[in-house]
C-alpha cells in the first residue's frame, strides 16, 4: 500500500464540508469539490463517517479538543488511526467550524506493542528470576503471576495456577480456600490480621510471618510474607503483589536459641556458684541475669539484680574496680581470674566474653572459696608439723633453717643451732611405758617452745631428739639459751597417769657468725658432734663450738 498520509479537512458547525486534503481525496476517491458542502456521511458512507467522526460536542463547543483511535481497512490492510478534532470558536465563543486530523499510528502503534511485549517477557524473565516466592492477583482475585520459586515451595506449576481465582492460591499453603494477607490490601480486617504471628503495616504494605501447615507436603513450614497493592496509572488499586520468604530454618534457630538461653537462665539462675552474664560499656557494667543465690553474698537475690549496674550493688570504689575489670575482659576478649576478700569471706572469681545475638556480653562466675582456704591452711600446718609434739617436722625445719641459713650468708649476722636429745629415754619407755614416753616428749617439747623466742626455729629431729635454729644469736647467747633450755626441762616435774617423771638433755651448740662459709648440713653436722660430746660427758650438759675458736664445754 502507498503511503496516504495524514487526512485533514474542515466542517462547519453544522457538519458540512468546508474543505479537504489530497490524502483525503485520495483515501475516498472523491475529487475535493463534490466533497465540499456535502455532510460527511453522504462523502464517505455511514461505515468510514462512524470511524472517523466521533465528535464529542460538549467538549468541542467548549473549546476542548477531542481525539479517538479508529481500526480501519484500507486496501485490505487493517489500519490503527488516531482521529483529532480540533473546535475553531468566534469572538462569542460559538462552535463555527472543527478541522479534524487522521494519522496512521499503525506502526507506532505496533512499536509500543512489541516493547511492551519484550518488557513483560522481562519482568517475567525477573520475576522467575527471584529467589522469593512471587504471587500476584487482579482485581478479582484471579492468580496473575506465579514465579517458579512459588511453584518449588508448593509443586504447583504457573501454568496450573495462573488464572485461577477463589482462594486456590492459599490451598497449597493452609489446605484451604481462605481469606489471607493479600486481602488486606482490598480492605481492613481485623480477623484475618489476629491470624498471623506479628502483622505489621508501613504505607500500604503489610508484612506477617505465619506458619503455613500444608507445605512441605503437610510438614509445614514458617514464612514470611510481604504484600503490596498493584495499582493502574491513575493509582487505582487493580491487584495485589506478594512476596513469601520460607523462614523455617532461622524459626527453628530462634526456637533453638531461646531455649538453650532460656537453659542458660535458669542454669545461671539456680546455680550453686555465684553466676552472671552482664552487659559492659567502657564506664558501666549492667546485670542481665545472675544466680539467686547472690543474696547470701551482697543479700540481693540474681532475679532482683537483672537490670541493675554495678554501683547500685556494690560500693562505689569497689564498683569502679569490677566495671574496669569487665571492660578489660571485653574489650580484650582475654580471660580474667581474680580472688577477693569481701566482708571477710574470700572469693576467686573467673570472667570472659561472650557473643550473644551478636554482642560482645560478659559471663563469669564467683566461688566462695572461704572454707577451702581454711582446710588448705590446715593442710598446710598438718603438713609441716609433728603430729605427737605439733613442733615443726624435720622436713619443714629444714626449709624454714634454708631460708635463715641464706640471710645469714647475705647479712653475715651471727647465727646459732642446736642440737638436743633426752637422756637415758629408752628407760624412761621401759619403765612407764611407750604412752607415759609420748607424754614426756610432749611435755618436754613444750617446755623448749615456752624457753625460746619467737624467731627461734624448734622442730623434732626425730625419736626423741630435737633442732632449733637460733637466728642472730652469738656464741655466748646461744649458750645461755642452751643452758635455760637444759635447766628448764630438768627441773621440771612431767605429770603422768603413772606418776611424776623427770627427764635430762644432752645439748651440742654450735655459734656462727662472719665466719668461714659452711653448708647447713655441715653446721648440723658439727652441731651433733657436740651433742655427741656432751653424751660422753655425762649428759644433763651443753657442749658448744664456736667455729673458728677452740672446743669449749659447760653444764652440770
Ligand atoms: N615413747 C616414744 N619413744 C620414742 C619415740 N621415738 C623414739 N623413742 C624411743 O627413744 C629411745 C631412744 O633410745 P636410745 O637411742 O637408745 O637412747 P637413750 O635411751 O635416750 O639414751 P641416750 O640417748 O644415750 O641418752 C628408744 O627407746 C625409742 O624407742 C616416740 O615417739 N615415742
Amino acid at each position: 500500500m502507498d503511503v496516504i498520509g495524514d487526512l485533514v479537512w474542515l466542517q462547519d458547525a453544522r457538519g458540512l464540508c468546508l474543505d479537504a486534503n489530497p490524502a483525503f481525496e485520495r483515501l475516498t476517491a472523491t475529487k475535493r469539490v463534490r466533497i465540499i458542502g456535502q455532510p460527511l456521511d453522504k462523502v464517505l458512507g455511514p461505515a468510514w463517517t462512524a470511524a472517523l467522526w466521533q465528535p464529542d460536542w460538549s467538549k468541542l463547543q467548549s473549546g476542548e479538543i477531542c481525539s479517538h483511535e479508529s481500526r480501519l481497512t484500507i486496501e485490505s490492510v487493517p489500519c490503527l488511526y488516531e482521529i483529532t478534532h480540533i473546535p475553531q470558536r468566534d469572538r462569542d465563543g460559538e462552535l463555527v467550524r472543527v478541522q479534524s486530523l487522521a494519522r496512521d499510528i499503525t506502526q507506532h502503534h505496533q512499536r509500543i506493542e512489541q516493547s511492551l511485549h519484550d518488557s513483560r517477557r522481562q519482568l517475567a524473565d525477573v520475576i522467575d528470576f527471584l529467589p522469593d516466592a512471587l504471587l500476584a492477583i487482579d482485581r478479582d482475585k484471579r492468580v496473575i503471576i506465579w514465579n517458579k520459586a512459588i511453584a518449588k515451595i508448593t509443586g504447583i506449576p504457573p501454568e496450573v495456577m495462573l488464572g485461577q481465582g477463589d482462594y486456590a492460591y492459599t490451598v497449597p499453603f493452609y489446605g484451604e480456600r481462605r481469606p489471607q494477607l493479600m486481602d488486606l490490601v482490598f480492605m481492613p480486617d481485623a480477623e484475618l490480621e489476629r491470624r498471623y504471628a506479628s502483622v505489621t503495616r508501613e504505607g500500604d504494605t503489610f508484612t506477617a510471618e505465619g506458619f503455613c501447615n500444608a507445605l512441605h507436603d503437610g510438614r509445614g513450614a514458617w514464612i514470611l510474607a510481604r504484600v503490596a497493592p498493584l495499582r493502574d496509572a491513575a493509582g487505582q488499586v487493580v491487584g495485589a503483589i506478594e512476596i513469601i520468604r520460607d523462614i523455617t530454618e532461622r524459626k527453628q534457630a530462634d526456637e533453638a536459641l531461646r531455649r538453650s538461653e532460656e537453659v542458660l537462665a535458669l542454669f545461671i539462675r539456680h546455680s550453686p556458684i555465684y553466676a552472671y552474664i552482664k552487659e559492659v560499656t567502657p564506664t558501666q557494667s549492667r546485670v542481665l541475669q545472675a544466680s539467686d543465690n547472690f543474696e547470701r553474698m551482697i543479700g540481693i537475690r540474681g532475679s532482683d539484680m537483672a537490670g541493675r549496674c554495678m554501683d547500685e550493688l556494690f560500693p562505689p570504689e569497689f564498683a569502679a574496680k569490677i566495671s574496669a575489670d569487665d571492660w578489660r575482659v571485653v574489650s580484650s576478649g582475654e580471660l580474667l581470674t581474680l580472688e577477693e576478700d569481701l566482708d571477710g569471706r574470700h572469693y576467686t572469681s573467673l570472667k570472659f566474653p561472650i557473643v550473644q545475638g551478636g554482642r560482645t556480653l560478659l559471663a563469669g562466675y564467683t566461688i566462695d572459696i572461704t572454707e577451702h582456704k581454711r582446710l588448705e591452711e590446715d593442710l598446710r600446718q598438718l603438713t609441716r608439723l609433728d603430729p605427737l609434739t605439733q613442733l615443726f617436722n624435720r622436713r619443714y625445719f629444714f626449709t624454714r633453717a634454708d631460708q635463715e641459713y641464706q640471710r645469714f650468708r647475705r647479712y653475715h649476722h651471727p647465727m646459732a643451732l642446736c642440737m638436743i636429745d633426752i637422756d637415758h629415754f629408752k628407760q624412761v619407755n621401759d619403765q612407764y611405758g611407750h604412752l607415759i614416753g609420748d607424754t614426756v616428749l610432749c611435755a618436754v617439747a613444750q617446755t623448749l617452745h615456752d624457753n625460746l623466742r619467737q624467731v627461734d626455729i624448734l622442730a623434732r629431729y626425730g625419736g626423741e631428739e630435737f633442732v632449733i635454729l637460733l637466728p642472730e644469736t652469738d656464741r655466748q647467747t646461744a649458750r645461755a639459751s642452751a643452758e635455760r633450755l637444759r635447766v628448764a626441762v630438768a627441773k621440771r616435774r612431767i605429770e603422768t597417769p603413772s606418776g611424776p617423771v623427770s627427764v635430762t638433755l644432752s645439748l651440742g651448740v654450735v655459734a656462727v657468725d662472719d665466719g668461714p662459709a659452711m653448708t647447713l648440713e655441715r653446721l648440723l653436722d658439727a652441731a651433733d658432734q657436740m651433742l655427741y660430746r656432751a653424751k660422753q660427758a655425762g649428759r644433763d650438759r651443753v657442749e658448744i663450738r664456736d667455729l673458728g675458736r677452740p672446743l669449749e664445754s659447760g653444764g652440770c
